[in-house]
């Protein structure tokens, strides 16, 4: 990426904070719970008491870690490096994969989050191929669109990897689905039903040494827009999450073989801002790139989003009006494509 030119450079006021030590590497903070997944292997086990520890997270924080999730570890190492391999391709080799406006999947070096450009390549892909969703976000037209994923010749197993990583990586965040209804006191089941035609994607972040990393962000602050997302990191850091009660920026820790899940749009709408879909961040440093794995797990377009009626009372009015996550994710994705002038879709614009 090289030089850092205007487009990447942060209003004032969202300038990282970075948290680092004399030897120049980040402080972590251990605030962010992590919880231990190891008892769901046991068909017996009670899953109310993790799940109660689940929803503590979700409510506090919209974040939390899991270890002994399940995921292959062996898997997990071969698509990092398979994800490095590919971002060491030529420049040109990238971008005859180009993401373009009617594909969104693909590679794509120009993202920018709130107008601002980010300090990142990335790759991304559907589960589900082809994947459905509007044809446009206007919400007279109902007509349809089918996307596809783009794959690269080299390396030459990455399809093969990226999808049997998808594979695991969906199993367990239906587990945290299933954990989440649990600690809201409802069926396990009663959110899967969305995910049966998704719209989730997988995507590759790599994040560059950046000559001005007090000036540029990774990626800006942003919430994610679906139910979950379920994030491998890699050991530099740099992720920072906005805390519920005062909106401090908290560095979270790699703790090596964990998985980081945080509350996406969806979720805060269907439990009724019971649970929060913290904004985050990712902060950049002149030596050490940085690879990251999220999986956004979203649900079909058809899906309406609202809140939960088994969670409404008279006391707990809905704070939300009805939206369609197909047209959300297509004005989403049509916005971060483009420079646009204006902000993009929010969950707020939905506030009843
Ligand atoms: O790289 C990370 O740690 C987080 C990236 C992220 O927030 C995103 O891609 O939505
Ligand atoms: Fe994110």
């Amino acid at each position: 990426m090289g030089r850092l030119d205007e487009a990447f450079i942060q209003a004032p006021e969202h300038r990282p904070i970075t948290h680092l030590t004399n030897s120049g590497d980040f402080i972590f903070s251990d605030e962010i719970p992590t919880i231990d997944l190891s008892s769901l292997q046991d068909p017996n086990y009670d899953k109310t008491t993790i799940a109660t520890e689940v929803g503590k997270a979700c409510e506090r924080w919209g974040f939390f870690q899991v270890i002994n999730h399940g995921l292959p570890l062996d898997l997990r190492r071969r698509v990092e490096n398979t994800a490095a391999e590919f971002f060491n391709l030529t420049a040109e080799e990238k971008r005859r994969l180009r993401r373009d406006e009617v594909n969104p999947m693909g590679y794509h070096d120009e993202e920018h989050t709130k107008n601002v450009r980010d300090w990142k390549e990335i790759f991304d892909f559907f589960l589900q191929d082809p994947t459905i969703v509007p044809a446009t976000p206007e919400p007279e037209d109902t007509d349809k669109r089918e996307l596809t994923n783009q794959w690269p010749q080299h390396p030459a197993d990455f399809r093969e990897i990226c999808q049997e990583y998808a594979r695991e990586v969906e199993k367990l965040a239906f587990k945290i689905l299933e954990l989440i209804s649990i600690s809201l006191g409802l069926p396990g089941d009663l959110l899967s039903g969305y995910f049966q035609e998704q719209t989730s994607i997988l995507r590759f972040n790599h994040y560059p040494p950046c000559p001005n990393p007090e000036l540029a962000l990774g990626v800006g602050r942003h919430k994610d827009g679906g139910a979950l997302t379920v994030l491998a990191q890699d050991s530099v850091g740099g992720l920072q999450v906005g805390r519920r009660s005062d909106g401090e920026w908290i560095p979270v820790k790699p703790i090596p073989d964990a998985l980081i899940i945080n509350i996406g749009n969806c979720m805060q709408v269907w439990t009724n801002d019971k649970y929060w879909s913290a904004e985050h961040r990712v902060v950049v440093n002149t030596s050490k790139e940085r690879f990251s794995v999220p999986f956004f797990f979203f649900p079909s377009h058809e899906t309406n989003i609202e809140p939960l009626e088994e969670l409404l009372s008279e006391e707990n009015p809905p704070c939300y009006k009805k939206c369609n996550w197909g047209k959300f994710f297509v004005s989403r994705n049509r916005s971060d494509f483009k420079k646009l002038e204006v902000e993009d879709i929010q969950i707020d614009h939905f506030k009843a």
